[in-house]
């Protein structure tokens, strides 16, 4: 059985893996951290990773951008793997996480689920092709309106995927409201929208001369994000230092059912 820590376990995604993981025959949940103690779990609950004393093999991270430096530091220190989820981090605490999985296995991914990162992908190939084409392109995230980081992790992610493809040549253009002026051509709007329960919606516009094409991916459910790092966590567990992303897992699996 793979042991596993639960990092933001009372919350919404701490709580979804939770219940996926007792149905789990290869993984367990060993002991789970929050800041909340509104839920009773079948396992034992610290306010801080810190304080955790319980051995466990990979730890999966739903939680807050305030805890993400004592997370690598436990991790970096009782050299557990760590699964980072949580989004809405500073460029300085993403450069603390690559930094970490030079001394301990790190994967982290903005969206857990298949296909997001499908999606990242088939958004490289369009952009190569509709780009030269004289295409621009904007990003429009929706999500529940208890989300407290805007744009969503994942809105960044594709963007990036997309400017990975392109030489980075593009800016992020996140507010139009300042000021009066046309959109710059090397430039991605994104913008976000909050609201209800929406689980997660990303669109990706490509908009040319009298055509448009749009690719987009609905989350219905939370499930498919809690399967996504479950099936992370599996992949991370003993692995040497080093950083990982949903794409090493999903190659893993590919490899796998071929065999
Ligand atoms: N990568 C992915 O695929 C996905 C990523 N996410 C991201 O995961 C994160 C969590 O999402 P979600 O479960 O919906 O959020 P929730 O707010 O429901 O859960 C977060 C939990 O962490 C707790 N918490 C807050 N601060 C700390 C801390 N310092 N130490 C330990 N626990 C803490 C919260 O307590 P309290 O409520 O008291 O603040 C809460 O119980 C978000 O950043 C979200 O964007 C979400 C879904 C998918
Ligand atoms: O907070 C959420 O709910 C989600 N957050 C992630 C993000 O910021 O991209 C992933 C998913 O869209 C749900």
């Amino acid at each position: 059985m793979i042991r596993v820590i639960m990092h933001g376990c009372n919350g919404k995604m701490g709580q979804v893996i939770s219940n996926l993981l007792k149905e789990d025959q290869e993984a367990e949940i060993v002991a789970g951290v929050d800041v909340s103690d509104h839920i009773q779990n079948e396992y034992p609950v610290f306010k801080n990773i810190a304080e955790c004393d319980i051995e466990a093999d990979v730890i999966i991270d739903f939680a807050s951008v305030k805890a993400i430096e004592d997370l690598l530091n436990y991790s970096i220190e009782k050299q557990v793997p760590v699964v980072v989820c949580t989004t809405g981090l500073t460029e300085e605490q993403l450069a603390k996480i690559k930094k970490a999985s030079e001394e301990v296995a790190v994967l982290r991914s903005a969206n857990m689920s298949l296909g997001i990162n499908m999606l990242m992908k088939l958004l490289q190939t369009a952009a190569q092709v509709l780009v030269p084409a004289g295409f621009d392109i904007e990003i429009v995230e929706k999500h529940h309106k208890l989300k407290l980081d805007a744009p969503s992790g994942t809105a960044i992610a594709l963007a990036d995927s997309i400017n990975d493809s392109l030489d980075q040549r593009y800016d992020y253009q996140y507010d139009r409201s300042r000021e009066l002026k046309r959109r710059e051509k090397n430039e991605i709007g994104i913008q976000a929208v909050r609201g209800g329960t929406i689980v997660g919606e990303h669109e990706v516009i490509f908009a040319g001369i009298d055509e448009v094409i749009e690719f987009k991916h609905t989350a219905y459910t939370k499930a498919i994000f809690g399967k996504g790092a479950i099936q992370a966590a599996k992949f991370l567990a003993g692995k040497p230092a080093g950083f990982y992303d949903m794409s090493h897992v999903i190659e893993g699996n590919v490899q796998l059912n071929k065999t």
